[in-house]
């Protein structure tokens, strides 16, 4: 059975003045340990960096150097930290300002961009998906469709503004990392691109607002999961909390400063056959500082069929993944729990 729906969102709940413990329907039971963001300091060092400028430098070997490396970190982790991409530090500020400012706004301002429907092109709320949670994520959130049609909410001013840059030169960034990991695996750099329509490329921006929290070693600002796109790149204010799973183990991301955290999603796994795997990371919170995110998600074409590149597949590597519409994919992931690769599970094709 799902909880009472939070009647507010868990910002204006933990600005309660006299808040000093969590209500239940915000424990959640299942986080394991190393919780504590100190873990493992050296794991959090081991962190794949990419260097976005060499891998559009037109020396080849630069190039193809940048492609290793890009493919080690697809394959070995799923994750990497993005360095040199070009988006403006100024831009990644202003887009944390804007998102900060609308969650300022009072909850009744909020109310008007709701939404009711997973596909809802603009829609905001708190936790995941309370209508089916028996337990609370300690996060707001706003998403936003951007592509290929942009939306925006109306408030607060000049966001709208901001976001279309933002999300702009992060199609291009999302692009040239796509051509790269297409070559990395052996294909065209446009094989991908072409494969999954990636012109009429879906792309949401997701805004995450986690409040302090009094007890933050009973609540999770979003679980364990995995994306639903190809490629998702996050911005953070100063303040940590996201962590990603590495052989076993929550690794806690000490963000390089002006760097992407870049996030390989469900249908990436699914493109290559199963030699990439999505990653999965989740958000803890903490006492002192809220922390503000934005991920912007890009994915194929909401009509694109998607399974693995027919290059990719062969006898002794037969297709691991059952074909399914994005569109189908997407709406299932977000009407259901967030649970770990639950969706993923859904389309495997299980092999003895
Ligand atoms: O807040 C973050 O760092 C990550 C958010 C996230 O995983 C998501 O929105 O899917
Ligand atoms: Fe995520």
């Amino acid at each position: 059975m799902a909880s009472t729906q939070p009647a507010i969102t868990v910002k204006t709940l933990s600005e309660l003045s006299n808040l000093k413990s969590i209500p239940s329907n915000y424990v959640n039971s299942a986080i394991c340990p190393s919780h504590s963001p100190a873990s493992d300091p050296i794991d959090s060092n081991s962190i794949p960096i990419v260097d976005f400028s060499l891998l559009t430098s037109t020396d080849p070997h630069q190039r193809s150097e940048a492609i290793n490396s890009l493919n080690k970190a697809c394959q070995e982790w799923g994750f990497f930290m993005l360095v040199n991409h070009g988006i403006p530090e100024n831009l990644v500020k202003e887009v944390i300002d804007g998102t900060e400012r609308f969650f300022n706004m009072s909850d009744e301002e909020k109310k008007e961009f709701e939404g009711k429907h997973v596909l809802d092109p603009i829609r905001c709320g708190t936790s995941f998906n309370t209508s089916k949670e028996k337990a609370f994520f300690w996060r707001d959130y706003l998403k936003v469709f951007v592509h290929p049609i942009f939306h925006s909410p109306s408030k607060p001013e000049g966001y709208s503004d901001i976001m279309t840059e933002y999300c702009e030169k992060s199609r291009q960034v999302a692009k040239g990392l796509l051509g790269g990991i297409s070559e990395g695996l052996g294909l065209e750099e446009c094989f991908l691109d072409k494969a999954l329509d990636m012109k009429l490329g879906f792309q949401i921006f997701i805004a995450n607002y986690y409040p302090r929290c009094p007890q933050p070693e009973l609540a999770l600002g979003i679980p364990p999961h995995s994306d639903h796109g190809l490629l998702t790149l996050v911005i953070q204010n100063q303040v940590g909390g996201l962590q990603v799973q590495h052989q076993g183990k929550w690794i806690h991301v000490n963000a390089l400063p002006n760097s992407l955290l870049v996030n390989t999603g469900d249908h990436l796994e699914i493109f290559s056959n199963g030699k990439y795997k999505s990653n999965v990371h989740r958000v803890v919170v903490n006492n002192t500082s809220p922390r503000i995110s934005v991920a912007v998600a890009h994915g194929p074409s909401l009509e694109a069929i998607v399974s693995p590149a027919s290059p990719l597949v062969s006898e002794s590597n037969p297709p691991g993944y059952i074909p399914m519409k994005y569109k189908d994919y997407m709406q299932l992931q977000q009407s259901n729990q967030l649970h770990q690769k639950s969706i993923l599970e859904q389309v495997k094709i299980q092999r003895n």
